[in-house]
């Protein structure tokens, strides 16, 4: 499947995971708009990308995702740039036990609020053409971390809410595939904040045992994450999919027992 022409949109595109995608899908000739809160990063990003790709492939925009208003915006300025969009990737996240708060209305409400916004953009059920959505969840959310409580639900409720919508999706025929990807540890700036009481609170006192956890299971590249996301935009029988990525099994899947009668 060719991915050339596509229109994708990225959230948290700026650095880490949301990057090395973003970088994945202009390869293949996608455009994309980049959504991130971090203004100087999202600014050295799309100059580094226009430099690698030409000018034109990509935006960048500054959005804080929790920002209903501003998201929807995001979303509509793309389509007004572009004249399309075909896949969204609902990838910005924090970590943070201080500000709980927080860490679910940016890994959770966002990606709900990110996920309906696309379908408003994608689904026949608006009148569009279909597309593909990819929600972030985690490892997290099958080997809980006791050290981030509130993260840990954020992800857990990613996947639910993903499968749920997949079946909706397949039930209502939108049109739009929808897909969640689990990354176990992965090398970028949201890692390193395991480490610091700002974002752990009072669990920042079991740091080294989440680092010998780190040891134990290894910490992946960001792109091996963006191509586990380019495989599930590729794979056209993929719908409700869970993809895992760990150092053990590389990208594989979850499955679930059926739902007996
Ligand atoms: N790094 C890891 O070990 C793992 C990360 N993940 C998930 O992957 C996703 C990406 O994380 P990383 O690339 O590791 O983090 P990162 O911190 O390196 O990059 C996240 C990007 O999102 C942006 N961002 C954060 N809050 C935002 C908001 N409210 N609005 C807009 N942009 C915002 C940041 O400015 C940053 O550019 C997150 O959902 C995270 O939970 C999942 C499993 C493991
Ligand atoms: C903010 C830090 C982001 C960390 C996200 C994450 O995925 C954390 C997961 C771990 C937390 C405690 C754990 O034990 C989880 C282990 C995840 C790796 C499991 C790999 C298993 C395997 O290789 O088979």
């Amino acid at each position: 499947m060719s991915l050339n022409g596509m229109v994708a949109l990225v959230t948290g595109g700026a650095q880490g995971i949301g990057r090395a995608v973003v970088h994945s899908l202009m390869q293949s000739s996608v455009k994309v708009a980049i959504l991130d809160m971090n203004q100087s990063c999202g600014e050295k990003c799309k100059e580094e990308l226009d430099l690698e790709f030409g000018e034109g492939n990509c935006t960048f925009a500054v959005c804080d995702v929790s920002n209903g208003d501003a998201l929807r915006d995001a979303f509509q300025r793309t389509v007004d740039t572009f004249g399309q969009l075909d896949i969204v990737i609902n990838n910005a996240g924090i970590n943070n036990e201080k500000n709980w708060g927080k860490t679910i209305e940016v890994n959770l409400t966002s990606v709900i609020r990110g996920t309906y916004l696309a379908l408003e953009h994608m689904s026949r059920e608006h009148g569009k053409g279909g597309g593909i959505i990819i929600n972030v969840s985690s490892m997290a959310a099958f080997f809980h971390s006791p050290h981030q409580p509130v993260y840990t639900a954020t992800k857990h409720g990613v996947i639910g809410f993903t499968r749920a919508m997949a079946d909706a999706s397949a039930e209502g025929n939108y049109g739009v595939r929808i897909n969640v990807v689990c990354p176990a540890f992965v090398n970028t700036a949201l890692l390193r904040s395991v480490e610091r009481e700002d974002n752990m609170g009072k669990f920042v006192k079991f740091k080294d045992d989440f680092k010998s956890r780190m040891d134990k299971f290894g910490i992946l590249e960001p792109s091996l994450i963006a191509e586990g996301m380019i495989r599930l935009i590729k794979d056209t029988s993929l719908n409700g999919a869970v993809m895992k990525i760990t150092s053990s099994k590389g990208i594989h899947f979850h499955t679930y027992e059926p739902m007996s009668a």
